[in-house]
């Protein structure tokens, strides 16, 4: 009675990621001797529904615990991780397979959880970042067109400034014009007052003057008259004096007459002595009327001479006084004229005044309506100055929000990155729990541009890719030529349209595991042209898995130096074996007579190759010169009958060595890449003679291969025969439970290559059911 254990692990759609290609358990079967089997799929699972098993594959049934549940237990997610299954001896199929499902609910649930949170967190993180970007948009925005503004109102009140500047000048100006026609105007005033009132006094002048004049003109009319009079009284005077004279000659004459006639009269006078002395009498008082004629007519001429002088003073004063007149009227026009000239610029200041008062009342109410405009200017700035110090808050408070959203954006990056770490343990654990070794298929394409693969009779296509329920593409049907269908399901199935990136993303974690200090082996198999080269090469412009993981190792261990503080050293080494002949790819090889011999130190953990050229490697670059190098060397081993690339096995080997100088440690990782030999067998190959001992020979290396692995997966087997080959023997460390291991399986979709892709299929199945045990890391101390 077989008992048999079923350890199926559903696809733990944890993250949405790739993992789902890990994560296929296949069916191990054990017979009562405890050998293990493949158990081909059931039918109801082939048959199931593809889009119910879809849904399943994505999101948890309701019946299944959460994480939640495990959690309110107190488990935790490194605690499941860590987690060791405790099988017994004793324990029944049942138990353990209870315990194993109740295992692979706990890290489904786990799954789930991880991939809800990791699901929230990226959704949380691009809000945050869609938020911080809007928000940053909306504060440059705003800052611009703040700025903006800012600058326009500061132009505005540069230019509000300069004008009131200007109209402050221009009013201080017109003020002190202003100013200076008022005093002028006030000076012109008390010119004016001034000029008026000497006018006044002038004309009072004038009028005492005239009055004056006329008085003067009277007593010179007058004086006039007077002197009329006086002239008339001194020609009455002159014609007195004359009479007298003419009276003192006739008195004369009479006195002669008389002194003769007093002779006459002496005679008489005695006679007339007494007339005489009456005569004498009326002489003297004649005489003394005479005398006061005289002196009446000396009076009046004194009288005369005073009034000539008088009015010659008069005339003088008469004179003076026209002339002062003729000055005061002189000046009096002087004065008008003057007087004239300032009323009329008395009127133009007037005028200019009043132009003057209304400029500057314009101006004043310039001034106010520049006042109210730099008022409102200055609220407007000041609105805006608040305005900015608001949105500088807002800035500062959106800065903050934005440095707590890119905390919370690196807290839920590094929560990312936990997840991401846990989800790598859970991978690793899920690997763990498989075994070390998974199985890739690559089914290339008819031709690079023809996607479609081949059908067989009845139209059937020779491959179909099989959306398996449990994780997509991983089944892969084949279709013989006489119709018999195989179904495979392997860690990952690559159809036509795979490229050489997508293949590469898969393996770069094992890749990333040779710098970790694991060793790893990554296999191309299949028959000859079905893409191994093409796999693990490439062709330029579109390289395969060696260049991009000599890449990514150098990258990784760029980034481990700069961060960690470790030196990484790597070297490489190229060989082929051909007809179990190991031939160096970079060196001249051995001597002549010498082959190249592989030993092991199992002490130390490494393999050598006597006489096999190592080369230090410092960048990729020498890498890509390196395999240069030996696609040079395998072209000239080839000849036209004997392609070398079909009929021998190339190993690429990097050793990688790391040494942290903070501790010590020292990791020895190993990745080695092999293109092996074309698989056809002997029978369908037809080849004769040094083809068929070719054949041969990779026939018994593959087979020994196929052993090496089978006897690793057995847990009873007490020999593992790795001498059975070279390839193995070389490989040795590499395989096996320290080791981690990839095989490619790569298959052609024709149809005329069904029979061979079966076998190589076949084989892969084969490796793909067997569980190799824990791959350890080689990890020492520098002593
Ligand atoms: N995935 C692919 N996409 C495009 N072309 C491919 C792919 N796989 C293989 N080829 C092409 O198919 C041809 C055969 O491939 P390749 O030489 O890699 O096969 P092989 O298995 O290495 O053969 P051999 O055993 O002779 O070395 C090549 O021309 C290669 O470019």
């Amino acid at each position: 009675m077989d008992v048999v254990r079923v350890l199926r692990l559903r696809p733990l759609d944890v993250l949405g990621q790739t993992v789902q290609t890990d994560t296929d358990f296949s069916l191990g079967v054990k017979d009562v001797n405890g050998r293990k089997r493949k158990e081909a799929p059931s039918a109801a699972q082939l048959q199931a529904p593809a889009a119910k098993r879809a849904a399943i594959a994505r999101e948890p049934s309701q019946e299944d615990a959460t994480w939640e549940d495990f959690a309110a237990q107190g488990d935790t997610a490194l605690h499941c991780l860590g987690h060791k299954l405790s099988l017994k001896k004793r324990d029944t199929a049942a138990a353990i397979r209870d315990l194993t499902l109740a295992y692979i609910k706990r890290l489904r649930a786990l799954g789930w959880h991880l991939h809800a949170q990791c699901e929230r967190l990226q959704a949380e993180n691009r809000t945050l970042e869609s938020a911080r970007r809007a928000e940053s948009e909306a504060r440059t925005a705003d800052k611009a067109a703040l700025l903006d503004k800012l600058a326009c109102l500061s132009a505005q009140t540069e230019s509000l400034k300069e004008s009131l500047e200007a109209a402050e000048t221009a009013s201080n100006e017109a003020i002190s014009t202003k100013e200076a026609l008022q005093s002028k105007l006030l000076q012109a005033g008390t010119t004016e007052r001034d000029l008026r009132s000497k006018c006044g006094l002038l004309e009072a002048q004038a009028t005492a003057t005239a009055s004056q004049l006329q008085e003067v003109q009277q007593q010179v009319a007058r004086a006039d008259e007077l002197h009329q009079q006086a002239t008339k009284y001194c020609a009455q005077l002159q014609e007195f004096n004359g009479r007298l004279q003419s009276d003192s000659q006739a008195a004369t004459e009479r006195l002669k007459t008389l002194q003769e006639e007093r002779a006459v009269s002496m005679e008489e006078a005695a006679t007339l002595r007494g007339t005489l002395s009456a005569i004498q009498t009326q002489l003297a008082a004649a005489q003394s009327a005479a005398e006061a004629s005289e002196a009446a007519r000396q009076r009046s001429s004194a009288d005369a001479a005073s009034l000539q002088a008088e009015l010659q003073q008069v005339r003088t004063e008469r004179a003076s006084l026209a002339e002062a007149l003729a000055a005061a009227s002189g000046e009096l026009a002087r004065y008008r004229e003057a007087t004239g000239r300032s009323l009329e610029t008395l009127e133009a200041e007037r005028s200019s005044a009043a132009a003057l008062a209304t400029r500057s009342k314009a101006q004043a109410e310039m001034n106010t309506g520049l006042a109210d405009q730099l008022a409102f200017a200055e609220e407007a700035r000041r609105v805006a100055e608040e305005l900015a110090k608001a949105r500088l808050a807002e800035c500062t408070a959106l800065k903050k929000r934005l440095a707590a959203a890119e905390k919370a954006q690196t807290a839920a990056e590094r929560r990312a990155a936990e997840g991401e770490l846990v989800r790598r343990k859970l991978h690793n654990t899920i690997l763990t729990l498989k075994g070390n070794i998974r199985v890739f298929c690559r089914v290339r394409p008819v031709a690079a541009d023809k996607m479609a693969v081949e059908t067989v009779k009845g139209g059937q296509p020779v491959m179909l890719f099989p959306q398996s329920g449990e994780v997509p593409d991983t089944a892969l049907e084949l279709t013989a030529l006489n119709g018999a269908k195989s179904s495979f399901t392997f860690d990952k199935v690559f159809g036509p349209a795979a490229t050489q990136a997508e293949v590469f993303e898969e393996v770069s974690q094992l890749v990333q595991s040779a710098l970790d200090g694991y060793k790893v082996c990554i296999f191309a198999y299949g028959q000859t042209g079905s893409g191994k080269t093409f796999t693990t090469l490439g062709m330029p412009g579109n390289v395969g898995l060696i260049p991009r993981a000599v890449e990514q190792l150098f990258t990784s261990a760029t980034s481990l130096e700069a961060s960690q503080g470790w030196t990484f050293q790597m070297k490489a080494s190229m060989l082929e074996v051909y007809n179990e002949d190991i031939r160096d790819l970079l060196g001249k090889g051995p001597p002549a007579g010498k082959k190249h011999v592989v030993s092991h130190d199992e002490k130390a953990g490494c393999t050598t190759v006597s006489h096999l050229e190592t080369v230090d490697c410092k960048d990729p670059a020498s890498v890509a010169a390196l395999l240069e190098r030996a696609a040079r060397q395998r072209a000239v081993g080839a000849t036209a009958s004997n392609e070398r690339s079909s009929r021998s096995h190339m190993v690429f080997t990097l050793s990688v060595r790391g040494t942290r100088s903070s501790d010590g440690q020292q990791l020895n990782g190993v990745l080695n890449l092999i293109d092996l030999a074309g698989s056809e067998r002997l029978k369908a190959s037809g080849a004769s003679g040094e083809r068929l001992k070719e054949t041969q020979a990779i026939n018994k290396s593959l087979s020994a291969l196929g052993d090496v692995i089978t006897s690793l997966g057995n847990k009873d087997a007490t020999h593992i025969p790795y001498r059975n080959s070279k390839l193995t023997w070389l490989l040795q460390p590499c395989l096996g439970g320290d080791a981690k291991m990839l095989m490619v399986v790569n298959v052609a979709p024709l149809a005329e290559a069904a029979a061979e892709s079966l076998c190589s299929l076949r084989f892969a199945a084969k490796v793909n059911a067997t569980h190799i045990g824990t791959a350890r890391r080689a990890v020492s101390y520098a002593k």
